[in-house]
């Protein structure tokens, strides 16, 4: 071997001692089927923000956050939330309660409310929930994986399993009577649990409650705190999938949490191996890293054309809503919300950028599509920032990574102005001085300060007193050229000629190269602006002129080569 490229040496990190890591548990080998698998239509969303987000919150939402975070996710249209713990708290007691009193829950809305298996604490999660009209979960969770049997329970696998089984039954006995409640269990650390135990503990769970298809079983297999790779977990929910009894009358869950930065990975890969519902928090609030991001979820289906059956459609107003309840700023890279994340500071990709919005655009011209309609190719935003109720003015940010693309799109965005190519160039390199001396950022404003700069500065030694021109091309013009006046008559030749002769006669010859029209802005308001590239000894120069006519906007353009 190259020992050039094989320097790699062993570090100081004692990585050794998570080996076996709290027992890491093996997976029976599968004849794995989920790799082969499509995501074809949205699992069951089920939104933990305000029981699992909010114990993880240094100031648990109050009941007015509680309450806006509730109403933002029936609006965007999710049919199952866990609303909190209610044994464990008074503000989630009475949000139950507020639930129970109200119309605030929507129909066709399923309330969760979340226990351990302890009796007392069951039986006042069952108070809280009667009389509530919509269809109720009480979901009753006990660890299960070796070190929280021994370490933090005390029981073995035989007795923890009849504290979850008596758990089971004191829940069967509180609400089995209440014909709108259903039952979940979560083996906490599923992922960390022998599946053979976790297994027969799910089965026994499901025949207490009398699992049938008509009151199915919710079975929720948390990665309590994720330390495995997600075809580990893919497998083990695989597992459970393919060897659970009465498996027509169990509906499989799952809820990731985000240890390893793979929690969006895990939920996918268990999806494909057979999870019908997930569980998680929109933006991935949660203990720790937090739990699975149910907004990025939502938008990785979308942005593979299949429907998340969730209103993203203006993701600023959830984010803020969402900042406001946890009181946690989202980061500006977070996946699809993030500020940053449908911006190109650089140059290749703002160019890429630029052609494939303009490529979309004529398309939707082309074949009388509407832009917001139309498949969508364009290079490096794998969606539609309007389909998140964005702009596209955060699309293309100029700094010292960008090019002639990115530039262009801004002054064409903001001002409507054209830039022909060659000036582009030219106006780029001009730009790139400028963010290299301060290493800042420019807007548009800002750039169009440097434009004007480079470009439209008026020529203090040159005056047009006069210019009268005919139908016939008859002009007439007097110039000021350094403090002396002079006319001349020009015929048979437009104005702009007629100008470049008269300037010609003053001795400031202009050999115009190019000559572009554009325009400042749109509609009555707007500006014509000349471009104009002019050679000289050492090269051809850019100038423009503006004005409010085109004709006088040439001239000045002409005047400033001169
Ligand atoms: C992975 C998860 O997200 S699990 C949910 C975690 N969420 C929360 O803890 C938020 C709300 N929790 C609370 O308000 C409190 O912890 C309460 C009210 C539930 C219990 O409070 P306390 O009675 O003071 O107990 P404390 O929290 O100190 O300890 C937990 C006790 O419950 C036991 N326990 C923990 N989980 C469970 C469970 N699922 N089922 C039964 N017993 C459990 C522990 O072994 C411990 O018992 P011990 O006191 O005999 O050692
Ligand atoms: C008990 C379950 C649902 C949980 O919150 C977790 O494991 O993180």
């Amino acid at each position: 071997m190259n020992t050039r490229w094989n320097r790699q040496r062993a570090s100081r990190m004692p990585s050794h001692r998570y080996r076996d890591v709290y027992q890491r548990v093996d997976v029976p080998n599968t004849d794995r089927a989920w790799p082969g698998n499509r995501i074809t239509r949205a699992p069951l969303w089920v939104p933990v923000d305000l029981r699992d987000g909010n114990q993880a919150l240094a100031e648990p939402m109050d009941p007015a956050r509680k309450r806006r975070f509730f109403e933002l996710m029936t609006g965007m249209g999710y049919k199952e939330i866990e609303v909190g713990y209610p044994s464990a708290s008074q503000t989630d007691y009475d949000f139950v309660r507020l639930l129970a009193d109200t119309d605030l829950a929507p129909d066709d809305v399923t309330i969760v409310v979340f226990t351990p298996a302890r009796r007392d604490l069951i039986e006042r999660t069952v108070e809280s929930v009667r009389g509530i009209r919509n269809d109720v979960v009480i979901h009753l969770y006990t660890a299960t994986a070796p070190t929280w049997r021994t370490v933090v329970l005390g029981h073995d696998r035989a007795s923890l399993k009849e504290l979850i089984l008596s758990g089971a039954r004191d829940v069967l006995r509180a609400a089995g009577d209440l014909p709108n409640v259903r039952f979940e269990f979560s083996p906490e650390v599923f992922n960390l649990t022998e599946p053979d135990y976790v297994l027969e503990v799910c089965d026994a769970v499901t025949e207490i409650w009398q699992a049938s298809p008509n009151r199915p079983v919710i079975l929720n297999l948390p990665a309590t705190v994720e330390i495995a790779t997600p075809n580990v977990y893919a497998d083990q929910i695989e597992y459970m999938h393919r060897n659970l009894a009465r498996r027509d009358s169990v509906i499989l869950s799952v809820h990731p949490h985000n240890d390893r930065g793979t929690g969006v990975a895990c939920a996918e890969l268990a999806v494909l191996a057979g999870a019908e519902r997930v569980e998680g928090c929109i933006f991935g609030n949660g203990e720790r890293t937090g739990n699975v991001d149910l907004a990025t979820l939502a938008l990785n289906l979308h942005a593979q054309g299949v429907d998340p059956m969730i209103d993203f459609s203006d993701i600023d107003e959830i984010r803020r809503t969402v900042e406001y309840c946890n009181r946690i700023e989202v980061h500006a890279r977070h996946p699809y919300v993030g500020d940053l994340v449908h911006t190109a500071f650089s140059g290749t990709h703002q160019d890429a950028i630029k052609k494939g919005l303009a490529e979309h655009h004529a398309r939707a011209a082309e074949t009388g599509v509407p832009a917001h309609e139309l498949d969508w190719r364009v290079p490096y935003l794998p969606i539609d920032p309007a389909d998140l109720g964005r702009d596209y003015a955060a699309v293309i940010r100029v700094n010292s990574q960008s090019g002639k693309g990115g530039i262009a799109y801004l002054l064409e965005n903001e001002y409507g102005i054209t830039l022909p190519r060659r000036l582009q160039i030219d106006f780029a390199r001009r730009v790139q001085d400028h963010t290299d001396g301060s290493g800042h950022e420019v807007t548009a404003t800002e750039l169009w300060r440097l434009f004007e700069t480079a470009y439209l500065q008026p020529n203090p030694a040159i005056t047009v007193s006069r210019f009268e021109n005919s139908a016939d091309e008859h002009t007439s013009i007097t110039l000021c050229v350094d403090g002396i006046e002079q006319t001349s008559t020009h015929t048979g030749i437009g104005p702009v000629e007629a100008l470049t002769a008269a300037l010609g006669e003053h001795g400031r010859k202009v050999d115009i190269v190019a000559l572009y029209q554009t325009s400042i802005g749109s509609g009555n308001g707007s500006e014509a602006l000349t471009l104009l590239e002019y050679r000289t000894d050492s090269g051809t120069q850019w100038t423009a002129g503006r004005d409010r006519s085109v004709l006088a906007a040439s001239l000045t353009a002409v005047v400033n080569a001169a």
